[in-house]
């Protein structure tokens, strides 16, 4: 906060400093010539009726007062207004009103200098002396005044607002509350044009060998091509004018040899730039990817997966591109400019002061336009990424699609997404014709106006006739290289809008840092503690999930957690795994903090079987070895643990074997097969804690028949704690100990007979299964009992088969 308001300070300062520059400068330059003196005994009526627009510099004085008293209303007005939004408003107005003085100087020079010195006429400028005075200050007053307004920055400037985004959050007031949790989404902060190429530029640094090379490659093409002109100027002249063979034989061979080395400087630049371009794509892709993959859950929960792919590919494909593009660009058109003014000047300056006039159009042009690009590019982007996520999530669950036959309906949501697309590119159309019908009539008005004046110095002898046509060639590079540089801005404006999407992404603190736990036990017993939990989705910060939840999973032992549908049991399993983090209370592993646990660590000693197990396109033996862990004999690991998944036997049924691809998210293999392979990548880890989530109810029947016998096994067999979430409640009637959970707190703890006893919510839950299984189809019922009675017993005695078949009474 305190950054903030001394960058005001300092802005309004700056501000104040140069208006106030400007307005000394403008009444020193009058009071100096006695100006106000000379009016006051002058005759107004008769003055204003001999005013000649040509001789008279009053008008000059007159718009030199005019000027420092907008500067002096500027700098009150910045002074007194709490936010610069009012000037931020005027900015570019101002800047015109000053730039449109300032060509009337220019265009008041030219005029002069086609009368005759004894006919200048004013109140107060009589001498060429005093008339060259007041120009210099009027010239120095007008660039000062386009100045200022452009230093009025306060907290509304984007610059300001990139640094307030760094220093503190977004939300005050009533929103406090939620503060913290809406700063966390709050990474979307808008970066600042030069902040953003100058973090692109840095980014670039590891190729500075290269780029430098490129550099000089530049400067030698941009360099030689300047004397292209000038030597086309002169064959010209040998060949009309003097008709001398030896000048004209002379200067083919030196434009021969301009014409090989811009050549081959050319070559260079072009593949070295290249190269810079690809190696940057890299190594920025690879940087992101490794930043956005550590973000904690809940980001992922809040943003569309389109919308991250999108910055992968295109954006920083095309930030690198366009930015080295224009950048190239941009530097060339610069040596093309200032070389040819320079020559410009050197062959005739009144032609080239004519030019300058005429530059600031094409400049604003090129400005407007490049800001409406930076706008509708951003648009666009936005609508496209959204298309984008459509179409993924659309092909990415076609068989969902496919079975409520809505092919056509997801075509029509596609087709929505890509009319607000088209909608934004149709509104660019109509910049982009404007700007090129605009810039085609300001370079080809002012060919124009240099033609007719520089005929008419070529007629009154002020110039020589040679001068005229290189002037207009370098005229004409001069203005290709300014149309250059427009567009470099809004292709500049182009790379910024992508680059500040990447950098958003990049920049972004994960809320949760998984390498900040050190603790990385080779072993531990699996006891797991809750006590007094509290929490709540950070995408839903107002729904608690978990209200003050407490109970222990002791170590070796099976725990189920049972309970209605969406009283938490799943999040209790994200936050022993750390996929979230609890706002309140304990959650103790072996009596240590989860968070203490080194990431790589924790996820060896407790792996979970989700309800839909989500395996990758690859290898059915690099699914299972998925992630960092070690195991002494790899092939010995695999095959015990494919074994005690139930896995093994049709794994070596398939032609491939191991070696079998699973195709993307697993869809080539059957949903059994799929999750007996997700159990042995489980087991192959030798976790202390197994955590089972449903992980049988996504599946058919026969499948379903399958995997359980295989947990049941794991059950039996294995040495460690498992917790085991069902909502089919004859799966954990064998459970040590049985946790209802209902609205996120635990109701009822103990085994399935203990709570039979009770005859309250656990006895309920069972109750309702038993007549939903009645009203069911008899064979699913039939199953489900096989199910039951296949089980071995042999962690509880006071077990009695649970038998859920119809009409049977818990
Ligand atoms: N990623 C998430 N973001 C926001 N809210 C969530 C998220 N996941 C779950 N919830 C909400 O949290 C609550 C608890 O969900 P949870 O999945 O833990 O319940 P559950 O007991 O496992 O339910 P079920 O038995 O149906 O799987 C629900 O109200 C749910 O809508």
């Amino acid at each position: 906060m305190f950054c903030c308001q001394s960058q005001v300070v300092k802005s309004k300062s700056i501000h104040a400093f140069l208006g106030a520059l400007s307005i000394s400068t403008s009444l020193y330059s009058l009071l100096r010539f006695g100006f106000f003196d000379e009016c006051r005994v002058k005759d107004h009526d008769e003055h204003v009726l001999v005013w000649d627009l040509n001789t008279d510099m009053t008008d000059i004085a007159l718009g030199l007062l005019l000027l420092g008293f907008i500067n002096l209303g500027v700098v009150v007005g910045v002074w007194k207004s709490k936010s610069s939004s009012s000037v931020e408003k005027y900015k570019m107005s101002l800047s015109t009103i000053f730039g449109a003085f300032g060509m009337y100087f220019l265009i008041k020079i030219l005029l002069l200098c086609e009368s005759d010195e004894s006919a200048w006429r004013s109140p107060c400028v009589k001498t060429r002396e005093q008339w060259w005075t007041l120009f210099y200050a009027g010239l120095f007053i007008t660039l000062t005044s386009m100045t200022v307004p452009w230093f009025s920055g306060t907290p509304d400037d984007g610059s300001a607002d990139a640094n307030a985004n760094d220093t503190e959050p977004l939300i005050t007031g009533e929103e406090e509350e939620e503060g913290e949790l809406k700063t966390q989404f709050a990474w979307k902060r808008k970066y600042g044009a030069c902040e953003a190429i100058g973090r692109l530029l840095s980014e670039a640094c590891p190729d500075l060998h290269v780029i430098i090379l490129a550099f000089v490659a530049l400067f030698i093409a941009a360099g030689s091509d300047l004397f292209n002109p000038w030597f086309i100027g002169k064959i010209i002249n040998d060949i009309v004018v003097n008709k001398d063979a030896e000048s004209f034989k002379r200067n083919i061979f030196i434009i021969i040899l301009v014409t090989i080395s811009t050549g081959i400087a050319t070559g260079c630049r072009s593949g070295l730039f290249t190269l810079v371009m690809a190696r940057m794509t890299l190594r920025l892709r690879t940087k992101l990817f490794r930043q956005v993959i550590k973000q904690e859950t809940s980001f992922f929960d809040s943003v569309r997966t389109g919308d991250i792919t999108n910055r992968f590919s295109a954006d920083c494909s095309k930030m690198v591109d366009t930015l080295s593009l224009n950048i190239n660009i941009f530097l060339r058109s610069m040596v093309t400019i200032f070389g040819s003014i320079f020559l410009m000047v050197k062959l005739s300056w009144e032609l080239s002061l004519l030019t300058i006039i005429g530059l600031p159009f094409g400049f604003i042009l090129g400005r407007y336009y490049g800001h409406m690009w930076r706008v509708l590019q951003e648009k666009i982007q936005d609508t496209l990424a959204d298309a984008g996520s459509c179409a993924e999530e659309a092909f990415g669950n076609i068989r969902t699609v496919r079975s409520f036959a809505n092919e056509e309906g997801e075509a029509n949501v596609y087709e929505e997404k890509c009319q607000l697309v088209y909608s934004w590119m149709r509104t660019k159309a109509w910049y982009m014709g404007g700007y090129m019908s605009g810039n085609i009539l300001i370079s080809n008005g002012l060919a124009a106006a240099t033609l007719w004046y520089g005929g008419h110095l070529i007629l009154e002898e002020r110039i020589s006739g040679e001068t005229l046509i290189p002037f207009v060639l370098y005229q004409l590079s001069l203005g290709n290289a300014i149309g250059s540089v427009g567009a470099v801005y809004t292709g500049l404006m182009e790379a910024v809008g992508s680059a500040e999407r990447v950098f958003q992404l990049m920049d972004r603190q994960a809320a949760i840092d998984i390498s900040e736990g050190e603790h990385s036990p080779a072993k531990i017993d699996g006891h797991i503690e809750f006590k007094n939990v509290k929490f709540s989705y950070p995408t839903r910060p107002k729904q608690p999930v978990l209200q003050g939840l407490t109970f222990t999973a002791p170590k070796g032992k099976i725990t189920a957690l049972v309970g209605s549908s969406g009283g938490g049991k799943s999040s209790i399993v994200s936050l022993i795994t750390r996929l979230y983090e609890k706002n309140d209370g304990e959650i103790l592993l072996d009596g240590v903090d989860v968070r203490k646990y080194s990431h790589e660590s924790l996820h060896r000693l407790v792996t979970v079987v989700q309800q839909e197990p989500v395996l990758f396109a690859r290898s059915i033996q690099k699914n299972i070895l998925y992630g960092p862990f070690e195991v002494d004999d790899v092939d010995e690991a695999i095959e015990k643990a494919t074994k005690m998944a139930s896995a093994h036997e049709f794994i070596l049924n398939m032609a491939d074997k191991f070696d079998t691809q699973c195709g993307e998210k697993g869809q080539q293999l059957s949903g059994g097969q799929k999750q007996r392979i997700a159990i042995a990548r489980s087991l192959v880890r030798k976790p202390c804690v197994l955590i089972l989530d449903e992980a049988t109810s996504a599946l058919d029947a026969a499948s379903e028949k399958i995997v359980q016998s295989a947990l049941d096994r794991i059950q039996q067999e294995a040495n460690m704690t498992i917790i085991l979430i069902a909502h089919r409640l004859s799966t954990v009637k064998n459970a040590d100990q049985i946790v209802v959970i209902k609205e996120g707190n635990v109701v009822e703890i103990g085994n399935h007979d203990e709570l039979m006893t009770k005859n309250d919510h656990y006895a309920r839950l069972v109750a309702a299964q038993v007549s939903e299984g009645s009203q069911s189809s008899p064979q699913k019922t039939v199953i489900k009992e096989k199910v039951v009675y296949k089980r071995v017993v042999t962690n509880s005695s006071s077990q009695k088969d649970y038998d859920i078949s119809p009409g049977t009474s818990a």
